[in-house]
């Protein structure tokens, strides 16, 4: 067994390490079980996460690394998503799960810090009403290219760091694709 943390930096290189063992060897457990606080560390360092939250995460990454690999985490002696679930979330809903449980990029979070000083006016703005939750409705206006887009993706990052839900809506796919955990809303007028 490896025996260092710097072994797996990240889920990637956890699961491509036993993806080839059999489904019943104990090694992916043994290897959850010794290395899972240097695994964990980039989103205990990122986001201001319960417990809970990191290790489903976790389990998240490695599922998705695995099913790329044509492997299923449920065939391997691993906590999965179902033992998570049975945990106290706090709430019930799948839904607000899956809010709760969306990847904030790292670089996200730094885009708070570069923000110019428009920029930092709008995002002070909104997240002001956000902490004191005032409803609000705001329309960012811009040129092409000039940051609203960044704007959106460090309230989003911030936000949802806090633990809070932000839905990130869009009229049309591409726009949507720009947002992490965003949707497609599409209506005729
Ligand atoms: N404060 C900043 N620091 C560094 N790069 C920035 C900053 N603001 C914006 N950018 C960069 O400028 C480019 C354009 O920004 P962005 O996509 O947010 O613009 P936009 O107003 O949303 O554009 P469009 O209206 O065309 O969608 C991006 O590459 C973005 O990363």
């Amino acid at each position: 067994m490896p025996s260092g943390s710097s072994n797996f930096p990240n889920a990637c290189s956890f699961a491509t390490t036993f993806c080839n063992t059999p489904y019943e060897s104990n090694i992916p457990r043994a290897l959850w079980d010794t290395f899972y606080d240097s695994l964990s560390e980039d989103f205990r360092h990122n986001q201001n996460l319960k417990d809970v939250k990191i290790i489903h995460r976790m389990i998240k990454s490695v599922e998705y690394f695995l099913e790329s690999m044509g492997r299923n985490i449920s065939e391997y002696n691993l906590p999965s998503s179902v033992d998570v679930k049975e945990l106290d979330f706090g709430t019930k809903y799948k839904e607000i799960e899956e809010e709760l449980c969306i990847e904030i990029p790292h670089e996200d979070l730094m885009y708070v810090s570069q923000l110019n000083t428009c920029q930092r006016t709008a995002y002070n703005t909104i997240w002001q009403h956000v902490q004191t939750q005032a409803a609000s409705a705001f329309f960012v206006d811009g040129l092409g290219g000039t940051g609203k887009t960044y704007i959106y993706r460090a309230l989003l990052a911030t936000t949802r760091s806090k633990g809070l839900i932000v839905l990130a809506t869009a009229t049309s796919g591409i726009a949507a694709s720009n947002l992490p955990g965003w949707s497609y809303f599409s209506f005729t007028l």
